[in-house]
């Protein structure tokens, strides 16, 4: 599906990647020095505390070391990952995803109704999980999603099975962080994550040759309370600033995760924290990977603005909303073009 080096001229590129002229990317790009902050979570908790609140106000990203995930955990899924995606299309569409059971192998993945140059593999943290049946508000049906396994590699699934214990234990002690940040209780919102339907993507972006005119990820906003993001160290994630709305490279930091903060926690924080949108950049000469584990709550959770964090000055800004009818209808528009735009949190904004 994607073209040979030898055989393209320009009108070999299926316009369903083509990116409209005013998101296509910049030529010159402004290369993050040591703007996004780079925490070490090793240090006093007090003082990660602080650091994250401020990072979670003024980026809605940062990077974090000393996270506790062991490097050789993550070595052996980047290993694992190029395997996968270096077996034939016909191999890998034996795990392919479809319209009943989103989890598995994609390639035709869809932000914001374009088509982004990568391919992908979903994985439950939790192997099965409960989700709505249908986006339709009244519908009460549910289905299950399962997780699905290549039969040809045993210990591909094993790997990626360690791979989302250790980083879902980071994500909790980085939800405990933002709890106490807000100065919620730090167990706060445990309770939202049981029967989570949190995931683990894997990401491939082979080399493209119209970089200028595709994205590997078109701009979007995580639709997670938070995402835990491994990337190799080519490169391509961009952030778009807060203060000036230019987009920025992130750095890639050997042995760092990168963490953003995801819609759930924007509501949650009711607009402390801010989601912030961000892409990604392909290029002409490398493949790149990248692993972002999504911090997703349970299907019946309603997420709206927290209690504490409310009051006449600060009146909540969201309508509360379901977290399973959100992710049913964003899984509709990933799976296909659609014609309307896919839901946002700003769709259960109250208006001022
Ligand atoms: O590949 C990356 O660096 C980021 C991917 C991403 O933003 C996503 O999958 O939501
Ligand atoms: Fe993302």
């Amino acid at each position: 599906m994607y073209f040979r080096k030898s055989d393209i001229n320009m009108g070999d590129i299926d316009p369903a990647f083509i990116q409209s002229t005013e998101h296509r990317p910049k030529s010159t790009v402004v290369e993050e020095t040591s703007e996004i902050p780079v925490i070490d979570l090793s240090e006093s908790r007090e003082k990660v505390v602080w650091k994250i609140g401020k990072a979670c106000e003024e980026w809605g990203f940062f990077q974090v070391v000393s996270h506790g995930v062991p490097s050789e955990v993550s070595r052996k899924v980047e290993i694992e990952a190029k395997k996968f995606f270096e077996q034939s299309l016909e191999e890998k569409k034996k795990v392919k995803r479809d319209e009943f059971n989103a989890m598995g192998y994609h390639d035709r993945e869809h932000t914001k109704n374009v088509r982004d140059w990568k391919e992908i593999f979903d994985y439950l943290v939790e192997n099965t999980a409960q989700v709505p049946s249908s986006h339709e508000p009244h519908d009460t049906e549910l289905r299950t999603l399962t997780n699905q396994w290549p039969q040809n590699s045993p210990q591909f699934r094993e790997t990626l099975e360690e791979y989302a214990r250790e980083v879902e234990k980071l994500a909790y002690k980085l939800l405990e962080l933002i709890s106490l940040s807000l100065g919620l209780a730090v167990d706060k919102f445990h309770g939202c994550f049981k029967n989570q339907l949190s995931m683990v993507r894997l990401n491939y972006y082979p080399p493209c040759p119209f970089p200028n005119l595709a994205l590997g990820v078109g701009r979007h906003k995580d639709s997670s309370a938070l995402t835990v993001l491994a990337q190799d160290d080519v490169g391509g994630l961009q952030v778009k600033r807060k203060s000036d709305g230019e987009w920025i490279a992130v750095k890639p930091t050997p042995n760092a995760f990168i963490i953003n903060v995801g819609d759930i926690v924007q509501v949650w924080s009711n607009d402390k924290y801010k989601s912030v949108e961000h892409r990604v950049v392909v290029n002409t000469r490398r493949e790149r990977f990248s692993i972002p584990f999504f911090f997703f709550p349970a299907h019946h959770v309603m997420v709206k603005p927290v209690e504490e964090l409310v009051n006449e000055q600060n009146p909540a800004r969201y309508r509360e909303y379901n977290y399973g009818k959100f992710f049913a209808n964003r899984n509709r528009s990933d799976f296909k073009k659609r014609d309307v735009e896919n839901i946002q949190i700003h769709h259960f904004r109250i208006m001022d």
